[in-house]
């Protein structure tokens, strides 16, 4: 989707240059960083660098340090904006360290850059942001597990909410453009991106990069995996949801074909199988408790397709897609039913693999392993309480995208739906060995399931 508004080669866009942080504050953050959820390194040491600094053009003191992060993959850019603040209390979760006589702060915590940020992003074609409430009012930081940092403005625009990009990236980030390509092919299911701030520099190579996005605050509604666990925890039946949920996944796929097309591109069973092989010999090597499963799970890969008389050249159709859908990207309220959230694909990912097209059964696959992960957390005692929810999300999504006809093509698309569950399962056991260890257990489980379903 072309972006409006913003001259490109205006330089920083809505930003001035400012001092890249001094060696105290170098060290301050360089203490801080590490301990943070949304900090991409997880483990070993990372160097932290600076490389771009910016203020907001209107004059306000807080400073957005772009640094850049080399751990154990490739190097990252991460966003932290500051601001020395007095009188901020010693357990406040903002505070970065005391120096000189003030204290450097989060500025993501920070009514001066709150105030900055909704006066400088860029709002979008239907909404100026003359006329529009910005008023602060019970704003605060969400309190959540999440990758990035977000600020809930109860009073902005009937209510919103501002992700600031923690990781940011060269290019549109895909929670920007997506929702608006969706809101703009006329899709409700997603809440309706407002505004968006983007920092452009052709001396440091950046054409466009997005710094956050505000989007409409869903009042009132429940986070899909919250709701799901107290379900499972009181043995009640989640299939009326999850039925929802499956039909409001596929219309979601139709919406994202029409709203950003992807000209027919396809790709081989055998380059999907090269594809699935390398990821998982990426997760195998990161978390030694697969190195035993691995056999297991080269012989899973090297059967998808096999019932298909030409499995090796067969070509699976290619779309836009969420990427990284699980029950916690899909909040429910009674009255509008299900929403969808955060389109920027895996956060482990690098950004090129998360923007291409891909398989839409790589979502259905992501919510199915959901499933399993909130019978686990909401300890279900009976194992139908996931399987039900599965099934009435399957049905649900098949009402509105059937299977093919043919048999082969049917058992396919079987196939690839416990590939890709093997797949995210792989992918959540590198995500809970370095963030939530206690909860290793619910996908080497799952690995162990989907293996031995696959295996007879
Ligand atoms: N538009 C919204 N309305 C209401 N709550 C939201 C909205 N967007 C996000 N949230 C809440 O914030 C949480 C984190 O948002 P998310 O976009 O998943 O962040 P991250 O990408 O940083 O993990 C969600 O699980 C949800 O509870
Ligand atoms: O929401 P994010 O974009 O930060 O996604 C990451 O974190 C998720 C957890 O917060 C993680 O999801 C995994 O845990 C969920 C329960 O907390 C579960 O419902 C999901 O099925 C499971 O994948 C996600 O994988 C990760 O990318």
């Amino acid at each position: 989707m072309t972006r409006t508004g913003l001259d490109l080669t205006e330089q920083l866009g809505p930003f001035v240059l400012a001092d890249t942080p001094t060696e105290t504050e170098l060290d301050a953050l360089r203490a801080w960083l590490p301990g943070r959820r949304w900090f991409p390194v997880k483990h070993g040491s990372a160097r932290i660098e600076p490389w771009l600094s910016v203020r907001f053009g209107d004059g306000s003191d807080p400073v957005i340090h772009l640094l850049r992060v080399q751990g154990e993959g490739e190097p990252v850019v991460v966003q932290v904006p500051v601001v020395r603040r007095t009188d901020v209390a010693t357990d406040a979760p903002e505070r970065i360290a005391e120096l000189d006589g003030t204290v450097l702060i989060d500025a993501c915590y920070d009514p001066v850059f709150w105030a900055s940020w909704l006066a400088l992003a860029q709002w979008g074609e239907a909404d100026s942001r003359d006329g529009v409430d910005t008023d602060l009012a019970g704003a605060r930081v969400l309190a959540v597990e999440q990758s990035n940092t977000s600020i809930l403005f109860p009073k902005v625009a009937g209510g919103a909410i501002c992700k600031v990009f923690r990781t940011v990236a060269v290019g549109a980030n895909p929670d920007v453009d997506i929702p608006r390509a969706l809101v703009q092919a006329g899709w409700a299911g997603v809440p309706r991106p407002y505004a968006w701030l983007e920092l452009a520099s052709s001396e440091h190579g950046i054409d466009l990069m997005d710094l956050g996005v505000l989007c409409e605050f869903v009042d009132g509604a429940s986070d899909g995996f919250q709701l799901a666990c107290a379900f499972a925890t009181d043995e009640r039946s989640f299939t009326d949801q999850a039925r929802d949920l499956g039909r409001t996944v596929a219309e979601m796929h139709l919406a994202l074909a029409r709203a950003m097309p992807s000209a027919g591109q396809t790709v081989g069973l055998e380059w999907l199988r090269t594809e699935l092989r390398r990821r998982a010999r990426g997760a195998v090597d990161a978390v030694d408790a697969l190195g035993s499963r691995a056999r297991a799970i080269e012989q899973l890969l090297a059967q998808l397709g096999a019932a298909l008389p030409d499995a090796a050249d067969h070509l699976l159709e290619l779309q836009h897609v969420h990427g990284d859908l699980h029950l916690g990207q899909a909040l429910w309220a009674e009255d509008t039913g299900w929403r969808i959230l955060d389109f920027e694909g895996e956060p482990m990912r690098p950004v090129a693999e998360r923007i291409r097209p891909d398989l839409p059964v790589r979502d259905v696959a992501g919510m199915l392993r959901s499933f399993d992960y909130a019978a686990a957390v909401g300890q279900a005692n009976d194992p139908q309480w996931a399987l039900d929810a599965r099934e009435a999300f399957l049905a649900g999504y098949r009402a509105v995208l059937p299977e093919p006809d043919a048999e082969a093509l049917a058992a396919l698309e079987q196939d690839l739906v416990l590939a890709l569950e093997l797949d995210k399962a792989l992918y959540e056991v590198v995500y809970e060995a370095n963030n939530r260890p206690d909860w290793l257990w619910i996908p080497l489980q799952a690995v162990d399931r989907i293996l031995t379903q696959a295996h007879g």
